[in-house]
């Protein structure tokens, strides 16, 4: 039976003065709702992957800033710009690889910057309204990622993906999930393999959470057996998520995606990324221009295990996200349809698709 979480994964409280988000960390034991009000609270949920996935940590900073600017105490325009500006600094500080967080307080600044002044509490009103329309446009594009991912894959296949990019890393759909959503909707059978994604362990205690929700075929496995899935012909397709996209199609996701990638050449088995175009970002000329946060080592030595899991002092390594080159993606799933190599082609004609007729 096909029962997709029933819930948003970051929305705005009835009240309209907090962030109601499902805390990830406490998944998969427990599904426990948070609610955020002041900016250091959304900074820090963002920083502890209480809320993470680039789309929903995008949805989350445009609430933050409405809801920030609404503590603005400003006597005109210029007073109210320069807050906002500090405010937005500071939630832009909670993590540096998702460039849907730069985005969607971008987004938030711009569309402040167009209203016609008035009193700072009607000026955060407005924003409030504008990261509304933020929110229910990650459930329109998710959906038609979906539609676009699903016309490449085919009833039976088995799907691996890493990390989570389903509908607990966006609103209600996600990105690379939602294809297999879609799919489930129409009745096809796909059989999903999750890598378990160290360190923090998003494939298993996320993907598999809600994949098993929706009551889609899956198994959680281990990164490094990934290798011996593809070996034996289970996995006809890998779908991950984005960070970020640069103009020339290298992609930032979760740390592992790169192996997964290369790995997927070497068996001859299509590799997408599927992404809005909220996650592309055109200033990166390549890879090499995207920040990659490192974080505490002790994410890697003791975090999920009551002991210690390495000898103390050991030195540790822990990139949270890793560049996948664009010669081994087949291809991009926005909701303007697939973007495929050359990318410095084919992601502006999507720009453009945009342009013509928004989602
Ligand atoms: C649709 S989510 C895409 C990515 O944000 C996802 O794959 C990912 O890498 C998330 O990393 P996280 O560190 O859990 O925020």
């Amino acid at each position: 039976m096909h029962r997709r979480l029933d819930y948003r994964t970051v929305t705005l409280r009835e009240d309209g003065r907090a962030i109601r988000i499902i805390d990830q960390t406490r998944l998969p034991q427990q599904v426990v709702f948070c609610d955020l009000e002041t900016q250091e609270q959304i900074r820090h949920a963002i920083y502890t992957l209480q809320v993470r996935g680039a789309p929903a940590i995008g949805v989350t900073a445009a609430y933050g800033l409405a809801l920030a600017a609404g503590e603005i105490d400003a006597r005109d325009r210029d007073g109210f710009m320069g807050q906002l500006a500090d405010k937005k600094a500071y939630l832009a500080a909670a993590r540096p690889t998702a460039v849907n967080l730069f985005w969607a307080l971008d987004e938030m600044e711009t569309f402040a910057a167009g209203l016609r002044y008035r009193d700072p509490k009607q000026m955060a009103a407005d924003m409030l309204q504008r990261a509304r329309e933020v929110e229910a446009q990650d459930v329109r594009v998710c959906r038609r990622i979906g539609e676009n991912g699903l016309a490449l894959l085919q009833d039976g296949w088995g799907i691996l993906t890493h990390c989570n990019a389903g509908q607990l890393a966006a609103v209600l759909y996600g990105t690379a999930l939602a294809p297999v959503y879609a799919g489930a909707e129409r009745g096809y059978t796909f059989h999903m393999y999750c890598d378990e994604t160290r360190p923090l362990l998003q494939g298993a205690r996320l993907t598999a959470f809600e994949m098993r929700a929706a009551g889609i075929d899956t198994t959680l496995l281990c990164d490094n057996m990934a290798a011996t899935a593809m070996a034996r012909g289970d996995i006809q397709a890998v779908l991950v998520g984005a960070d970020r996209i640069a103009a020339n199609g290298d992609t930032a996701n979760k740390i592992g995606t790169l192996g997964v990638a290369i790995l997927a050449q070497h068996y001859g088995i299509p590799f997408y990324v599927c992404a809005p175009l909220s996650t592309f970002d055109p200033c990166c000329e390549s890879g090499a221009d995207i920040t990659i946060e490192q974080r505490p080592g002790t994410e890697i030595s003791e975090m999920w295990y009551k002991q210690p899991m390495a000898p103390a002092g050991v030195k540790l390594y822990n990139p949270a996200f890793d560049v996948t080159p664009a010669a081994l993606i087949t291809g991009i799933v926005s909701e303007y349809g697939v973007a495929r190599a050359p990318y410095t082609h084919s992601i502006p004609a999507l720009f453009a698709a945009r342009k013509r007729q928004p989602v």
